[in-house]
Parts: structure tokens; sequence; C-alpha cells
């Protein structure tokens, strides 16, 4: 399904879509995926907060590959020029989340416990930017602990820095977004691939699509719309820009790839973005 030029996958389809990746056809290691999807997750942040004005990184990290994310990009964040923290309050015993930990261990990156989050200053006082790596495309039912409090942390009524959302905000249903409103209200989402249909309601400032990795051939096995990426960006602006007029949202058509439409932003910096109709403006919470 395609709408405002990209398309939206269920979480089925996505399953479906890292299942073939990694298959046999295709032949993508996990470790690949993960570390191009962090990339991503750290290179939007990046072009969105930079380090001069939000130098300070909490990056939350739950039990799953979404979790992986963010242990990547916490990486480059310091890479980057980021003062990293990084709470994964649930480790997985699997070598890859090993090896993730080891590389930020080794780097100085501070491991932060969810209680200590939970018990301490508010979150708007230690950090500038927050990255939402909790949950992905398999998360269901409702959050269990320690998670619960941790998002409780992200809700708007405990007035959050801005918080970055990997693939879908953690707690959102991944197909139908955020059914209750009361979930969190990240300003920018990073989707992985391609949004999930959750990401409709998503309603912040700035959308991403990132990992940069879908062969034409796949694309146009699932019929998806990707967005065009420029250059060698590891992300695509896929909403929060208008153009020029006010005309619209900033895409123009782009050349096909594989027989697959391929769509790129406009050339504006996020600094002159405008904000669309619905936007949701997370330094008016207060005054509500
Ligand atoms: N093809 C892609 O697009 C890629 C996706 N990746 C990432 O992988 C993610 C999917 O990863 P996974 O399938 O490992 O799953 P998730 O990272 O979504 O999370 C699964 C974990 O969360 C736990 N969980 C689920 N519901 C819960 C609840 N209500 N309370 C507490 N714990 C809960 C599960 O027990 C499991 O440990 C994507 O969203 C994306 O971030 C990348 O790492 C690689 C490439
Ligand atoms: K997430």
């Amino acid at each position: 399904m395609a709408d405002d030029g990209v398309s939206f996958v269920s979480a089925a389809q996505a399953k479906e879509i890292d299942e073939k990746l990694m298959g046999p056809e295709f032949g993508f290691s996990i470790d690949q995926l993960m570390e191009l999807a962090g990339l991503s997750v750290a290179s939007a942040l990046c072009e969105v907060y930079p380090p001069r004005s939000h130098s300070r990184v909490l990056v939350l990290c739950g039990p799953g590959n979404n979790g992986g994310d963010g242990l990547v990009a916490a990486r480059h964040l310091f890479h980057f020029g980021y003062e990293v923290e990084v709470c994964y309050p649930k480790r997985t015993d699997r070598p890859i989340y090993n090896g993730l930990v080891t590389q930020l261990s080794t780097l100085g990156i501070p491991f932060v416990d969810a209680e200590t989050l939970r018990g301490g200053d508010p979150l708007v006082t230690t950090c500038d930017v927050v990255v939402d790596a909790l949950f992905g495309f398999s998360f269901t039912g409702a959050p269990r602990a320690p998670f619960d409090a941790l998002l409780e942390l992200l809700n708007p009524h405990n007035s959050p820095p801005p918080i970055v959302a990997v693939d879908i905000p953690s707690g959102w249903s991944v197909d139908e977004g955020d059914e209750s409103g009361e979930g969190m209200r990240p300003e920018l989402l990073v989707s992985l691939t391609a949004p999930k249909l959750g990401a409709k309601t998503f309603k912040g400032p700035h959308h991403f699509v990132g990992g940069r990795f879908v062969p034409p051939a796949i694309a146009e096995e699932f019929e998806l719309v990707l967005p065009q990426y420029m250059g060698s960006d590891q992300c695509a602006r896929v909403s929060g820009l208008l153009t020029p007029g006010g005309g619209g949202f900033g895409f123009i058509k782009g050349p096909t790839m594989g027989g697959v439409l391929m769509k790129s932003p406009a050339n504006e910096s996020a600094e002159e973005a405008k904000r669309p109709p619905g936007y949701w403006d997370t330094s008016s919470d207060e005054d509500e």
C-alpha cells in the first residue's frame, strides 16, 4: 500500500521481507542489515539534531533487533561526536549483541540501568535527545517490565526531550499506530526498509526512511514504493518538508529503479522545513 508517495507495510509483511533478505536467494546476514539500519538512524538523528545543539544522547535498547539497531546507532553517534549513554536492561546473550556491547564498552560509553533512569532527574535535564530502540515490528501486547517504566519516562506527560523512534514508536501497535492516543510522541521517526502501517498515525515533524539495502527485486516483489536516497545518504526524508510554495510535501518524482517508482525529497534543509497540517508540536504540550 502506498500513501504520500511511499509504501506502508504490515508487521507480517515486514517480517516476510526480513526473512527474504536473509534467505538463500538474497544472502544478507543480520549483522549487515543491523549495521546499515543503525547507521541510518544515527545519520537521520545527526541531520535533525546536530551535536552542536544536542550533544547528549540517551539510547534505550530493547531485547530484540530493534535494540540491536540502537546499539549500532550508539556507536556511530559516538564517532559523530555525541556524548552517548545507553540503557540496555534485558541483554540478549547472543554473539551479535555481545559483540555490540563490547564495542560500546571499549569506547567508554556508559551503560545506565532502568532503575537509575526511573529514579533519577527528569530526562530533559540529563540528555538532549533520546533514541527509542525498545521495540520494532515484533512488538505485541502491553509492554512488560522493565520496559513499561522506560516507556512511561517517554510519555508526553513526563515532558521528555525530543524522541527519535527507530522503525516504529515503541508501545504503539505496529499495524494500527497510537491506538489510545496516549503513547509517546516522537519528533523524528526513522522507518526501516519501509514505513509500517502504524506510522500513518505519526504526526511528528520529521519522518525518514533508512536501511538502504533493499534490492530492486525485493521492492518489485512486494510492490514497494521507496524514497530515492540522494547521493550517499543513508536515509531519505519522506515527510516534514513542504515545497517552497507550501503546496504539499516536497517530493519530486524520481527515476525508476528496477521497474520500481522511486521518489526523492525536494532540495530543502531541515531548518527551512515547514510544519505539515496536524503536526504535533511537543514544545507546546505543557500548555495542553
Ligand atoms: N529488514 C529490516 O527492516 C531490518 C529490521 N531490523 C530491526 O529489527 C526489528 C525487528 O526485530 P525483532 O523481530 O527482533 O523484534 P523487536 O526488536 O521488535 O522485539 C522483539 C523482542 O521484544 C520482546 N517483546 C515483544 N513484545 C513485548 C512486550 N509487550 N513487552 C516486552 N517485551 C516484548 C520479544 O520477546 C522480543 O524479545 C525491526 O523493527 C528493525 O528495527 C534491523 O535490525 C535489520 C533489518
Ligand atoms: K522503536
